[in-house]
């Protein structure tokens, strides 16, 4: 099952910059784990913004449940996610 997810992150300015730099450091190494498992298949920085548009391939809403639920930077986060279905005039899948 595919999704669109786009993160906004808003870390308070009076947060430790250590707890900073290291919460940040945790979300790339677990990002990167996702990726390289194939769960977490694109990643887009949004221009001008401190946001992502990341594409994920899940098993289940469950799975992507947990998967949000546990990123490092979820308590900083604000989420759209968007389901997504096959296009009929996508060439790749057509008949
Ligand atoms: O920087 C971001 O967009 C937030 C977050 C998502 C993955 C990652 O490494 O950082």
């Amino acid at each position: 099952m595919l999704y669109a997810v786009k993160m906004d992150v808003a870390i308070p300015r009076d947060l430790d910059p250590e707890v900073r730099a290291e919460t940040v450091a945790r979300e790339k190494a677990y990002s990167h784990e996702l990726q390289r498992g194939g769960e977490w298949v694109h990643i887009w920085r949004m221009v001008g913004q401190y946001s992502n548009l990341s594409i994920f391939d899940v098993a289940s809403n469950e799975r992507l449940h947990e998967i949000l639920w546990n990123l490092p930077l979820f308590p900083y986060m604000t989420m759209e996610i968007t389901p997504l279905a096959q296009h009929p005039s996508d060439i790749a899948v057509e008949s």
